[in-house]
């Protein structure tokens, strides 16, 4: 399915805002965005379109898939990274060629007020290098009418790529993706084997990946923009200030920085621009990491569900629902979630009783379920999340389980009182 295809769908399906009026890419866009989790698509947003919240409700993930809400983890745990990705001439993402780059052009838009600038959001970097390649998605800060700063996160794939370019001295040749099957884009957020993300996505939806030669080299899915280009091997500079996952100011790096020699786009392209610390970013990040944690868990209990909680920023904190097979099942099912995803910081084991996807559910969990003295583990110094402002500048923090399950033993004085079906009036 093209991302224009998946936009119709939206339209049809009556879930998709149309905002006719002109708005300005500063601040404006990203406002209106803000006041719901509504895909919106602006007709005009400084003479282009653009797309936001494509992506920003467990319910959209879920049509995507074809699976319930609660059948996503199921779904994504079950796939392997082994479609079909097939090597094609042309693109419809050829439509327009631009060999004078002018990134001001493209509807960048500046989010909060102490942003360094205008960055792309959902810019797939594709890169390929020595027999390797990726595709994932980072920050590009604008730094030149041809220059981003990209936010290489170690050790994602695309880092590892450029150390290994710049190592030999070698530039990276790169290819940033905007607009591609939202299948796609969201499978460049996942954390499959190296190089698998384009096979993940094909085994996602059911159907071959095209991708054709970028002029560097690089294969690309069609899309409705694509700049091509390439990261120097050494050249750094600051990036940032900007807003991750939390709401919070992540810290100013000095990122490496990428020369876009080329831009190919659709005619009237639809720019897909992410809302940091909207909804869509916060799946984004966590939904990835659910199955990894499914897995997990699955190897040292029955597990029935996972949820990074949007509370928790979908990052920082998990929710395993388990059916406890034996007592102590829940601390190693603690264990199990952190080694599966190291940035995570609370995560609370709930039984098959309890709604994950219901807030007051989990409450409910911890205030009948837990002694904490004997449920609550707490590992200090353990590897954290970089975006988590409590974290220590070391990259350590301190990790705490909450073992919120029945005791085994004392099975029904847990138990949640019923009422017995009976006629109403
Ligand atoms: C943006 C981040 C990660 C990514 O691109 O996947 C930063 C958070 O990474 P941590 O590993 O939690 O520090
Ligand atoms: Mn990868």
């Amino acid at each position: 399915m093209s991302f224009r295809d998946f936009i119709d769908h939206l339209r049809t399906s009556g879930r998709l805002v149309e905002v006719t009026e002109p708005v300005s890419k500063v601040f404006e866009a990203p406002r209106l965005a803000k006041k719901s989790n509504a895909p919106i698509l602006f007709h005009d947003i400084d003479g282009q379109k653009a797309i936001m919240n494509l992506l920003g409700s467990r319910d959209e993930l879920a049509d995507m898939f074809g699976v319930p809400k609660d059948g996503i983890i199921q779904r994504l745990s079950d796939i392997r990274p082994d479609g079909e990705v097939k090597i094609v001439d042309t693109s419809p993402t050829m439509e327009v060629i631009e060999n004078d780059v002018d990134l001001s052009k493209l509807p960048l838009m500046t989010h909060f007020e102490k942003d360094g600038g205008p960055y792309i959001t959902a810019g797939v970097v594709v890169s390929e290098y020595g027999g390797m390649m990726n595709a994932s998605i980072h920050r590009l800060m604008v730094v030149g009418k041809d220059k981003l700063a990209a936010r290489l996160v170690p050790p994602r794939h695309s880092y590892v790529l450029h150390k290994k370019a710049a190592e030999n001295n070698e530039p990276l040749p790169v290819a940033i993706v905007l607009g591609a099957d939202p299948v796609i884009t969201f499978a460049s957020t996942t954390r499959v084997p190296a190089g698998k993300e384009f096979e993940y996505a094909a085994a996602l939806r059911g159907a071959p990946v095209e991708l054709f030669e970028c002029e560097n080299g690089v294969k690309v899915p069609h899309a409705e923009i694509i700049l091509e280009g390439y990261v120097d091997p050494t050249e750094r500079v600051d990036e940032g200030p900007f807003v991750d996952i939390t709401g919070t100011y992540d810290l100013v790096r000095k990122e490496p920085v990428i020369t876009i020699t080329k831009i190919m786009h659709r005619k009237d392209p639809i720019y897909h621009g992410i809302l940091p610390a909207g909804a869509e970013h916060l799946l984004m990040m966590g939904v990835p990491y659910e199955p990894k944690i499914y897995n997990a868990v699955a190897e040292v209990t029955t597990v029935k569900n996972v949820v990074l909680t949007e509370g928790g920023c979908c990052y920082l904190h998990a929710v395993v629902q388990i059916e406890k097979q034996t007592e102590g099942d829940a601390k190693n099912a603690i264990m199990a979630a952190f080694a599966a995803h190291t940035s995570l910081k609370h995560v609370v084991i709930v039984d098959e009783d309890i709604d994950i996807f219901n807030i007051m559910d989990v409450e409910f969990a911890i205030a009948t379920r837990v002694k904490a003295d004997l449920d609550v583990m707490i590992i200090p110094n353990v590897r954290g999340s970089s975006l988590d402002p409590r974290g220590s500048p070391d990259g350590t923090t301190t990790k705490m389980g909450i073992d919120a399950t029945k005791v085994l033993a004392e099975k029904e004085i847990f138990e949640r009182a019923k009422m017995p079906d009976v006629l109403l009036l």
